[in-house]
């Protein structure tokens, strides 16, 4: 093992192994999954991917196997995962819903208890029903089948838009369990911390570089003030003088989902040749 080479866990397959990749890429990492294998070195960066299954993660960050690993949040906590989670990431946004069939007349949590409930997170079920009576039918995936193939009363299952649940005729049954994001988490006694903190900010500098979007506009120093206090940036913006003294040229970043109004707001002012550009990487 190269103690120089941080190790990297990323899902090997499902909704969060492309954005993994894309985001990993956008951070300057060479990274590929082999088409047989889970391995691969980016010797310049001096870090090892290796593709493991999303719910396997928390288990090998726990062991200190591995450095860092992107997983969801419900696999952290359905597997007691002494990861340190470090950073939220933009994707595998989901809950964790009760769901039963339509026509079941269930409508509450506690119409539930001494049932049977499918699930693949069945530490969480336990947790939340609290309920000896309660059977937990342990299954990896298609658990909303398990219903109506006579295995199960109700499941527990992941809800992204709900369309699976609806196509297998279920309705969810009172508010989510569980809310989860995909999360960078890092083992929690790091043996590189050097190392670990580089990989960090570089993801941490691209989360930022896709929040915001830097605008830059003309305008006239009279109201120069005034378009100051709708473009504060984040330290405070750069200013530069233009050959004619009446004007001014302003640079500085603005929220990606506030940044339309802004210049709508700018260009009212008086301010011209506002121009809105993404942010490939940022280091704050
Ligand atoms: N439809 C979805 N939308 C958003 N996030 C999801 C969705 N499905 C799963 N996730 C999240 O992605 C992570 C991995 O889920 P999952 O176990 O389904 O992986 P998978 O690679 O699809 O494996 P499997 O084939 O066993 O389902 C979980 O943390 C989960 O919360
Ligand atoms: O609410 P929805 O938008 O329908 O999404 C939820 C579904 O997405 C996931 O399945 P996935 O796509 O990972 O397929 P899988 O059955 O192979 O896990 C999850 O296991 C649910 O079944
Ligand atoms: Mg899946």
């Amino acid at each position: 093992m190269d103690l120089d080479m941080i190790r990297i866990a990323l899902p090997n397959k499902g909704g969060l192994y492309q954005p993994c990749i894309d985001l990993l890429k956008s951070c300057g990492y060479k990274v590929k999954k082999p088409t047989k294998g889970l391995f691969y070195r980016d010797s310049q960066n001096e870090v090892e991917f290796y593709f493991l299954r999303a719910s396997d993660i928390p288990m090998y960050l726990s062991k200190g196997i591995i450095d860092l690993g992107v997983t969801g949040d419900d696999f952290h906590r359905e597997k007691a995962s002494t990861a340190k989670k470090v950073l939220d990431l933009p994707f595998g946004h989901s809950k964790l819903c009760i769901a039963a069939m339509q026509d079941s007349g269930f409508q509450s949590k506690e119409d539930l208890f001494g049932l049977r409930v499918a699930t693949s997170f069945p530490n969480i079920v336990r947790d939340y029903f609290r309920d000896d009576q309660m059977e937990i039918v342990e299954l990896d995936g298609a658990v909303e089948i398990s219903i109506s193939l006579g295995l199960s009363d109700c499941v527990v299952d992941i809800v992204e838009t709900g369309a699976t649940l609806k196509s297998a005729g279920l309705k969810i049954i009172s508010e989510p369990i569980f809310t989860s994001n995909a999360s960078l988490y890092s083992v929690s006694e790091p043996r590189n911390k050097k190392g670990i903190d580089k990989v960090v900010n570089r993801i941490s500098g691209r989360l930022i570089a896709l929040d915001y979007q830097l605008v830059e506009y003309d305008a006239p120093v009279n109201i120069l003030d005034d378009a100051c206090n709708l473009t504060p940036g984040i330290e405070s913006p750069t200013i530069c003088q233009l050959r004619d003294d009446n004007w001014c040229s302003v640079k500085s970043m603005v929220k990606r989902d506030e940044a339309h109004t802004i210049l709508d707001n700018l260009q009212a002012l008086g301010c011209k040749a506002i121009l809105l550009t993404n942010i490939e990487m940022a280091r704050i």
